[in-house]
């Protein structure tokens, strides 16, 4: 099943340096593990913002929700999920 999600991403100004640095680093190496599983298939910088969109491929919804609640920077994002259907104009896919 694929999805496509937005992370619109909030990191407090406060947040101590050092925490903040591993926290991005450790959520970087968690999500090329998963596009490297190919769960998550596109991840894409929203221009401006700092955010993505992003498109995942997984069995159900219990298993977008569990890569999704264990983003190390979950607490730190609002996630807009929206489910795809294939569309039947599409020539590809
Ligand atoms: O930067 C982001 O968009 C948030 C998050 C998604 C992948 C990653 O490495 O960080």
């Amino acid at each position: 099943m694929l999805f496509a999600v937005r992370m619109d991403v909030d990191l407090p100004l406060d947040l101590d340096a050092q925490f903040r640095d591993e926290l991005l680093a450790t959520e970087k190496a968690y999500s090329q593990k998963l596009q490297r599983a190919g769960k998550w298939v596109h991840l894409w910088r929203v221009v401006g913002e700092y955010s993505n969109l992003s498109v995942f491929d997984v069995a159900d919804n219990g298993e977008l929700h569990e890569l999704l609640w264990n983003l190390p920077l979950f607490k730190y994002m609002k996630v807009t999920v929206t489910p795809l259907a294939q569309h039947p104009s599409a020539v590809a896919g």
